[in-house]
């Protein structure tokens, strides 16, 4: 059972402590958006069987983290972004809904899911654009300009840092959302040409202990 109003209450009290400010449709958004993961969850693996009942907490919240730290960039207009691996459509479904007037490529290889997210968006009216390939197929033809890349839960910070290169070599941007002992699933070379810089939330924020140790990580090019 989809536990619906201690969800509510969950996504409500979140949303007030990270000063989020959205209206009741997208509040009911995000809810529909929870509702439907956990359908098709049983045809096709969406997440992890354990969190269907918690995935306001397991996939929401952390993904509102992600609006949470680059809405202080869109200040000046809209900001254009790509999630790699985005899977249910995490975190970019979530920043399409409470933040409309961004641009969002979500990319995933998985032909199942990119149907799940194209039905999410015709369903809960979110304008996003769903493409299903592998980045590094879709890197080759790439023409879209973005100034952030997403990630989450797709690959250990080296290997993720090493897969999206190309758009980091051309000024793009990395926000990624990892445990406070990152620094191991990274070879220290990677450290001379990327600056890294971590953002943890603070603790007296979290209620829930599975989002007490997680932190954003912004990844971008050193020049000179
Ligand atoms: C563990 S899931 C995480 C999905 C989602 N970001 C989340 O937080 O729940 C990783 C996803 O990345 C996708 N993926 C992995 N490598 C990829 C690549 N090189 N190009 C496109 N998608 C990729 C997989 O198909 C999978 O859906």
């Amino acid at each position: 059972m989809f536990h619906v109003e201690q969800n509510i209450n969950l996504l409500k009290e979140y949303l007030q402590r990270l000063d989020i400010h959205i209206d009741r449709v997208q509040v009911e958004r995000l809810l529909a958006y929870a509702q439907l993961i956990k359908e098709w969850n049983r045809k096709v693996h969406l997440i992890s069987k354990n969190d269907v009942e918690r995935v306001v907490e397991r996939h929401i919240i952390p993904s509102l983290f992600f609006e949470k730290y680059l809405s202080r960039f869109s200040e000046h207009g809209v900001l254009r972004i790509l999630d790699v691996g985005t899977g249910a459509g995490l975190p970019g479904i979530v920043l399409a809904i409470v933040e409309p007037q961004w641009k969002l490529v979500l990319l995933d290889s998985s032909r199942k899911k990119t149907l799940f997210l194209r039905r999410v968006c015709a369903e809960l009216e979110v304008d996003a654009h769903v493409v299903c390939e592998r980045y590094e197929k879709f890197v080759e033809g790439a023409r879209d300009e973005f100034d952030w890349i997403v990630a989450r839960a797709v690959a250990p910070l080296g290997e993720l840092i090493t897969l999206v290169r190309p758009h980091l070599e051309r000024g793009v941007r990395l926000l990624t959302i990892k445990g406070l002992d990152f620094m191991d699933e990274l070879d220290g070379t990677l450290l001379k040409e990327f600056r890294l810089s971590a953002w943890r939330f603070d603790k007296d924020l979290m209620i829930e202990d599975y989002l007490k140790n997680k932190c954003l990580v912004k990844v971008e090019k050193l020049y000179g």
